[in-house]
Formats: C-alpha cells, sequence, structure tokens
C-alpha cells in the first residue's frame, strides 16, 4: 500500500504471542480448479480477472476476525495520516495465518507464466523463479525481507486512493486482492476500482463486481496492451470507491516483499 519511500514512517507493533489459525489442505486444488485460462485472457485483455469463490465465508469471517489480534501483525496504517484515503490496514507478521501462507505460493505459481510473458512483451529483461520461495529469496538477499500481505478495514465514508504496491526494487507484476465481507449485507458503495492510463490518452477506469469471497487479480504496476503498431506500456493503480455504509473487509496477497 504504501509507497516505499514512507515505510520507515509507520510504527512497528509490539510482539505478543501468535495465535494459530486454521489452513485448508484442499487450497492447492480449489486454486488448480479456477478456470486459468480465462483468467489469464481476462488479465490479458483487462489487466484484472476474477478468482470466483477463492474462500468460503467462514474462510473471510475467520481472517476478518483477526483484525484486532495484534499478534499477527507488524504494523498498523491508519490512512488518513499519510493521504493514503481513509480507513485502516495492518501487515501481517511471518509466519502468516495458515489460509494466506497456502494461497500465496500457490497463486504465484499459476501467475508466473503471465507475470514473464508481460516482462518479454515489455521488454522488461527480469524473469520469475518457478517457486513463490525461490522469488522470496530473491526479495530477501536484496533487504526486502518484511511481509507484504494485509488485512484492510473500512468503515462508513472511508475510501482508499489510487495507488501501486511497490515497495523495492523486486516486484511481482500482479497481486490479489480477496474481498471478505459480502456487499449488500455487509456493506454498500465500496468498489474495487483500477485505472489504467495509456500513453497520450486518457485513464481508463474499471470497476471489479466482487462478492464475499471472490478475488481479483491485477497488474501492480504496468502491463503490455497490443496496439495496431505492436505492444506498448499502460500504467495501473487501484483502489476502492467511498464505503456508503456498513464495514468491509479485504486481505491483499502481494507476492513482493518488503524493504
Ligand atoms: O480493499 C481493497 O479492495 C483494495 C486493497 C488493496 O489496495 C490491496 O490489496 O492492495
Ligand atoms: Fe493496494
Amino acid at each position: 500500500m504504501a509507497p516505499t519511500a514512507i515505510m520507515g514512517q509507520i510504527p512497528p507493533m509490539t510482539a505478543t504471542a501468535k495465535t494459530i489459525t486454521r489452513t485448508s489442505p484442499d487450497i492447492p486444488a480449489r486454486v488448480d480448479a479456477l478456470g486459468w485460462e480465462q483468467i489469464t485472457a481476462d488479465l490479458d485483455a483487462q489487466g484484472c480477472a476474477v478468482l470466483k469463490q477463492l474462500l468460503a465465508p467462514q474462510e473471510c469471517d475467520a481472517i476478518a476476525a483477526l483484525y484486532p489480534d495484534d499478534s499477527q501483525f507488524r504494523s498498523k496504517v491508519v490512512m488518513g495520516r499519510h493521504g493514503f484515503g481513509r480507513g485502516e490496514y495492518k501487515y501481517f507478521s511471518y509466519p502468516l495465518p495458515g489460509l494466506i501462507a497456502e494461497l500465496r505460493p500457490v497463486l504465484y505459481a499459476h501467475l508466473i507464466a503471465t507475470a514473464n510473458r508481460w516482462n518479454q512483451t515489455m521488454g522488461i529483461d527480469i524473469s520469475y523463479p518457478a517457486s513463490h520461495a525461490a522469488f522470496l529469496k530473491r526479495c530477501h538477499d536484496a533487504g526486502q525481507t518484511r511481509p507484504t500481505p494485509l488485512l484492510l478495514q473500512y468503515g462508513e465514508g472511508d475510501y482508499n486512493c489510487l495507488h501501486q504496491d511497490l515497495y523495492g526494487e523486486h516486484v511481482f507484476p500482479i497481486q490479489v486482492a480477496i474481498l471478505l465481507s459480502q456487499p449488500g449485507r455487509d456493506f454498500t458503495g465500496g468498489e474495487f476500482v483500477l485505472t489504467e492510463q495509456r500513453p497520450r490518452m486518457q485513464s481508463r477506469p474499471e470497476v471489479v463486481p466482487l462478492t464475499q469471497g471472490d478475488a481479483v487479480a491485477f497488474a501492480v504496476h504496468h502491463r503490455p496492451v497490443q496496439g495496431t503498431r505492436g505492444p506498448y506500456r499502460v500504467n495501473l493503480r487501484h483502489g476502492v470507491s467511498r464505503i456508503r455504509s456498513g464495514h468491509r473487509h479485504t486481505v491483499g496477497v502481494i507476492f513482493h516483499d518488503a524493504k
């Protein structure tokens, strides 16, 4: 969430005994069954794709319920204090809660082919290793050692300004956010929004409709678009429109770690 330059201002939380959270043995099979051909096609066409029903309602509720448990987190950010919007979020500490620890490498494995192809098309000479563990080692060796998965909490009137989650030199180009609350029941408003800035053109907005347990995969920073005279690069930002009533929780799964 936070640009690297201001990370140092975010106070660490004091460590307490960590509560162990549940895992789910079927995560790899569940993620495999999502329909990756369509997800890949949507990522290429729009820069984002919906992963329908990634988590069950009980799993969403269990993750959202961690918010007050400071033993789970390394730091808390009140968005209004940094000009990021209104609302707050907390970065998980390692070890991550079971479900998120399981999802991160499995989602990564399904996204690397797209990530590598995007970089090739954009002429970026970086390729991503086959395993998330190997990519994290690359981050850690460069001093990006702090976990980036985060839990966000919004109330009425809160919103998240358009941003990019870059935390250092090493960036995995796609990230995932999971909606933990149910629109219409738990909150109204609060749409996930992307904008795409094209060279010499006005920005294109995209609103992503999600229900509880759905995830959105999207470009962190930029992506290639096929033009009539070859590929060009567009710049993406994401955010959340104003929550009109109720409460909204999301969990963000970012694959690179932070400085
Ligand atoms: O709350 C949301 O839907 C957006 C969260 C976000 O900015 C992120 O996961 O990086
Ligand atoms: Fe974000």
